[in-house]
């Protein structure tokens, strides 16, 4: 669904992400960890042409993506990135729809309201200003316009981070059965690695703008996968080992 060929992107002197290879096949739940700055945004942001590569090949279901018009292929692929990015002006339902109006295809509003409840949040919300709610309500409404042209692949750079533990939890879970239920590809960035061994089938630890690691959850809590993927997999073990030691 999604292949990376050799590819690097500089920034200056800088090899954000240097020389990847990374083959990831339909149907498959990806989470991407690694330190800030090891290239994990600007890898995901090669596939939607956020960012352009200077060597190497994207291909998105089997076609390079430089030869794809950017809003043609952005309406195969649903983002959704920290910082929301939601309309201020706009209510809750014109949010969802903004990428399928703006296509000359606006959706119904029964399919507003179906998005709406895909993601968990009622139809009174649909007329609500951004403002008018919490932070992970507000995270639900930027999945839901993610999906609103029915992608084939999803990209989620951080979508979590700003949110409470108990809706991060409930949220990735919505993601991870939606992700089921619409038979789609899911690349998700995430600092937190018990969220990518929760959640994915394959986890990848990047470095320096290089793959260190790329194994299935069970493979890194046996531990594989190398030094820099180990580092990452004792901190959600040694918090569950301490909880564990408070309970005797
Ligand atoms: N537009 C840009 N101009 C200059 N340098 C950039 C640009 N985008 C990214 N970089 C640099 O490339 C490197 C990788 O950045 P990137 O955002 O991909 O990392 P990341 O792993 O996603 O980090 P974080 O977890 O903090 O989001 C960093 O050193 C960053 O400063």
């Amino acid at each position: 669904m999604i292949s990376y060929e050799n590819v690097t992107r500089r920034f200056g002197a800088l090899a954000a992400v240097d020389r990847v290879s990374l083959a990831v096949p339909a149907g498959q739940f990806v989470a991407l960890v690694g330190a800030s700055g090891s290239g994990k945004s600007t890898l995901l942001g090669m596939a939607n042409r956020l960012v352009e590569p200077d060597e190497g090949r994207v291909l998105v279901a089997g076609e390079d993506v430089r030869g794809q018009p950017v809003a043609a292929l952005r309406r195969r692929i649903g983002y959704v990135f920290q910082s929301i990015g939601l309309f201020p002006h706009m209510n809750v339902a014109a949010n969802v729809g903004i990428g399928p109006k703006v296509a000359g295809e606006p959706l119904p509003d029964g399919r507003i309201a179906d998005l709406l409840d895909l993601v968990g949040l009622e139809p009174g919300h649909a007329g609500r200003m951004p403002d008018e709610l919490s932070g992970g309500q507000r995270q639900r409404v930027a999945v839901a316009r993610a999906l609103a042209a029915g992608p084939e692949l999803l990209l989620l750079d951080e979508a979590f981070g700003a949110l409470d533990p108990v809706t991060r939890d409930a949220l990735g879970k919505r993601v991870r059965a939606l992700h089921e239920r619409l038979g789609l590809t899911t690349v998700l960035v995430t600092h937190d690695m018990a969220e990518a061994l929760l959640l994915a089938d394959r986890v990848l630890v990047m470095e320096a703008g290089r793959i260190v690691a790329d194994e299935p959850p069970g493979a890194l809590l046996g531990g594989a996968g190398g030094p820099a993927a180990q580092a990452l997999v004792a901190v959600p073990r040694e918090q569950a080992d301490a909880l564990e030691a408070l309970r005797r």
